[in-house]
């Protein structure tokens, strides 16, 4: 008998097709819809890579105008949403918080249960306007211990000054306003990443798009995935961090973390990669918007801590970071809460999840992979 060969994680297995996203690791590129990550990061507003994510284009000015309104016009927390989150346990993680929010406003749309490729679309669009409201609102219930008022969208602001806007209470500087913004764009999409895979695996049974994204954040929490920037800063923390300590001693300590770690064949968030080998195409960009937080805030200590780590990773195991690394840091320095990072994430793979959610009903075959069974051989219940 010949022996099954098994996928295990389904490493290297292509199932399908996608013209949504180019992960190619052999280039160390990243491209949505053809464009480089990396170009669209440094000319594009979010909402036009949401845009070109949906409908394969970059917008005209009018087409981003019409979206830019539709995104202003959604932003307020849904007030059923409000009183939801209000009768959660605040110390709850937020990660549970947003995908019990995603399942009521999904449960709650006019157009739940239509998959027309028009209804699709407008139910990404509506929750991409809606999520930011939610994120929002997690980090202020948690700082006030307990249910608090929101603060009210403002709709002259574009869709990242808004959401530090509601999260905050004030106006962010512009750095900080364009570090966002390009986190949010690294972070929009990455073909069949194992959330956006549970989101097609789930529109595979034809099943509505807010269950998709429901299923999707439960793939991202996890530390193997989007959690891991979370769990990048538990590093951090854990090493200490020391405002007023010099660059070089963070370094030498976190160096000397690192070798520890590794002597304890620990593993370490936010390094490596299931596809890229050599180091993930978007750390560069994202590294250049955290440098820019660490001078706007004035805190090389955290420039000590980031280059520590990496170095001493890259010379026992060369193994590199990944888009975790440095966006946990940068989050950190505007100010979120540890537990908010990945809910960040949420917010900006939406677009990538409702794209692909999109491609998979267009040409559909329900995902059902086989298994080789290796348990007890048939037995009988006594006296059947
Ligand atoms: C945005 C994103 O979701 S990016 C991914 C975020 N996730 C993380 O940062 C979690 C930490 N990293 C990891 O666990 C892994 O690198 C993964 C899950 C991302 C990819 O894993 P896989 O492709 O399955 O590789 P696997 O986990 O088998 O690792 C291969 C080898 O490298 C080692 N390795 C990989 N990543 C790490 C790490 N972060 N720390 C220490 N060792 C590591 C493994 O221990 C293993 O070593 P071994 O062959 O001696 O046993
Ligand atoms: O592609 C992956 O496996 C994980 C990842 O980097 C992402 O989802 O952004």
């Amino acid at each position: 008998m010949t022996e099954t060969e098994i996928k295990k994680g389904l490493a290297g297995v292509v199932v399908d097709y996608t013209a949504v996203s180019k992960v190619n690791p052999e280039t160390n590129s990243l491209l949505y819809r053809g464009y480089p990550v990396q170009e669209l990061a440094a000319t594009q507003p979010f909402e036009a890579v949401a845009y070109l994510l949906w409908n394969g284009e970059l917008p005209t000015q009018g087409q981003l105008a019409e979206y830019t309104a539709h995104e202003r016009s959604h932003r307020a927390l849904d007030p059923k949403v409000k009183d939801t989150l209000d009768a959660l346990p605040v110390d709850c993680h937020p990660m549970d918080s947003v995908r019990t929010a995603v399942s009521i406003l999904g449960a709650a749309h006019p157009q739940a249960e239509d998959s027309s490729p028009e209804a699709e679309l407008e139910k990404a669009r509506t929750l991409f306007a809606q999520l930011p409201a939610v994120v929002a609102y997690e980090q202020r219930r948690r700082t006030a211990g307990g249910p608090t008022e929101p603060i009210e969208p403002r709709e002259d602001l574009d869709y990242s000054q808004n959401f530090l806007w509601m999260t905050f209470g004030e106006e962010a500087a512009p750095e900080v306003v364009d570090a966002f913004r390009v986190s949010m764009v690294l972070y929009a999409e990455h073909s069949f990443n194992a959330s956006t895979f549970t989101a097609r695996v789930i529109t595979s049974t034809l099943s509505d798009l807010h269950s998709a994204v429901t299923g999707a954040i439960g793939a991202l929490k996890g530390p193997l995935h989007g959690g891991a920037n979370e769990a990048v800063m538990h590093t951090f923390d854990e090493i200490g961090i020391r405002p007023d300590e010099s660059e070089q001693d963070a370094k030498d300590r976190a160096q000397a973390w690192m070798e520890d770690a590794l002597a304890q064949k620990k593993k370490v968030m936010g390094f490596g990669h299931r596809v890229y080998k050599h180091g993930d195409s978007r750390v560069p960009t994202m590294k250049k918007a955290l440098d820019a937080m660490i001078e706007h805030f004035g805190r090389h200590e955290i420039l000590g801590l980031y280059n520590g780590l990496e170095q001493a990773m890259d010379e026992a195991k060369q193994i590199k970071p990944n888009l975790d690394y440095p966006a946990g840091p940068t989050y950190h320095l505007m100010g979120f809460d540890t537990e908010l990072f990945t809910p960040l994430f949420i917010a900006a793979r939406v677009t990538g999840w409702t794209a692909h959610v999109v491609e998979q009903r267009a040409a559909n075959s329900l995902i059902r992979p086989l298994s080789e069974y290796n348990g007890p051989e048939e037995r009988h219940v006594p006296g059947a």
